[in-house]
């Protein structure tokens, strides 16, 4: 039988290497940021209570990954040492369980994990659960640190970050002792925290700058010996994917994408190296990959909104201001049945698009009877966009 199936070209030698997920073995170009954690949670190792702690950065820097590596480290440094107690970390991404209530239930479960003992399900009381909480942490009898990763998603109120750092004050815990790991991408959650919150989870602050081109091509080489037959790559690839993820963000995240999928189109090709070409081609993939999954995260509304400046900067009429561009959304909505709504909630869009990096704004301002407004203008590839509303379609527009 003939199949669609190609035979297989031999370029990974493990692929899962190039997976976000992956662990990575060693931790590159961190070294500073690694010695301020270590100094940061010295007191775990040296038997005090330790400080809590508040990582941000941009996406991609490496804050996940440091992060998990120091908990390793910890762990197993509490081990090795006499009269040190016993150190569990535990770590819950807030984005999937975005209020205090949600993430506590999910602090539990990961907890309870390696014990008999049932998950916590949903319907019980705040305060249920968090006892529940301090009793697990009771249990470890040691210090137990907790991981709130993309913590700025914890969008309720601040009762988690205000009841944890405060369990051994308050008398929730006794035998144990806790502390709080925070990491955001957005540096304002800090600022709109309570002040008596920020205080306590920002007792020490670390910053993850971007990544600059040498020290992506120092990650990427190492995750390429790994990851890639040798000689797959010919000599400019790694150099141009840091250099374009440099230039962008600064991610490792990007670069190490931008790699896998330039491997992909030489495996597609049926090619037996991957050259700068390839890094050309994979470029437009993964932006599209991501304009993509960003619109996916848009409301229905914001993609109508994103779909107007689009339709009006392929007829070359952008900059355009909200006003104008308000017929076009609302002849968009009409198109998809929908009641268009108010210009300042267009306008509001407006905004959140600018932020997502969607759109370019600019403040014009024509002095005395000129007025002052904003224009806007797609800060990201026409056709993309399109082709990414497209594919989006049958979900959510
Ligand atoms: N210094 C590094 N050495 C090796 N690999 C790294 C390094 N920094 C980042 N990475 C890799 O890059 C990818 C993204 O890193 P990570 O998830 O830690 O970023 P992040 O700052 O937590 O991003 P986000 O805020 O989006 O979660 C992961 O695959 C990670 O293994």
């Amino acid at each position: 039988m003939k199949t669609p199936f190609r035979d297989r070209v031999e370029l990974f030698a493990n692929k899962d290497v190039l997976k976000d997920h992956y662990e990575p073995e060693e931790i590159r170009e961190r070294d500073e940021e690694i010695d301020q954690y270590a100094n940061a949670l010295q007191d775990v190792v040296d038997g005090w209570e330790p400080d809590n702690v508040f990582v941000y950065g941009k996406t991609g820097v490496g804050k996940t990954a440091v992060t998990r590596y120091m908990m390793d480290a910890l762990e197993y440094e509490a081990d090795d040492r006499d009269g040190v107690d016993s150190v569990t970390s535990v770590e819950v991404n807030c984005h999937h369980h975005p209020s205090s209530y949600q993430a506590a239930i999910a602090l539990v479960n990961e907890l309870r994990g390696d014990t008999d003992s049932d998950p916590l399900t949903t319907g019980l009381s705040t305060s249920d659960v968090l006892n529940a909480l301090f009793d697990e942490i009771e249990a470890r009898e040691g210090t137990v640190l907790i991981v709130l990763d993309e913590i700025d998603n914890l969008d309720d109120d601040d009762m988690l970050l205000y009841q944890l750092p405060r369990a051994k004050t308050n008398g929730n815990i006794e035998d144990s002792q806790v502390a709080v790991v925070g990491i955001s991408n957005d540096y304002t959650f800090r600022n709109d925290l309570s002040p008596k919150v920020q205080d306590t989870l920002c007792e020490r602050e670390i910053k993850f700058p971007p990544y600059d081109a040498n020290e992506l091509v120092t990650i990427l080489d190492d995750r390429a010996e790994r990851a890639l037959s040798s000689g797959v790559l010919t000599g400019g690839v790694i150099p141009q994917c840091a250099a374009l993820a440099a230039r962008d963000r600064g991610s490792a995240r990007q670069a190490i994408d931008l790699l896998r999928e330039s491997v992909n189109v030489a495996i597609e090709d049926e090619r037996e190296t991957v050259t700068e070409d390839d890094v050309e081609t994979a470029v437009r993939r993964v932006e599209r990959g991501r304009i993509k999954d960003s619109i996916k995260d848009l409301t229905t509304h914001g993609q109508y909104v994103l779909l107007a400046v689009t339709q009006t900067a392929i007829a070359d009429d952008t900059p355009v201001r909200a006003k104008e561009l308000y017929e076009v959304y609302a002849d968009i909505a009409a198109e998809y049945a929908s009641d268009p709504l108010s210009q300042r909630s267009v306008h509001d869009h407006l905004n959140d698009l600018s932020m997502l990096g969607f759109l370019r704004q600019h403040d014009r301002n024509y002095g005395r009877g000129g007025g002052q407004f904003f224009e806007y203008e797609l800060d990201v590839d026409a056709t993309m966009v399109q082709e990414a509303i497209a594919d989006a379609d049958d979900a959510t527009v």
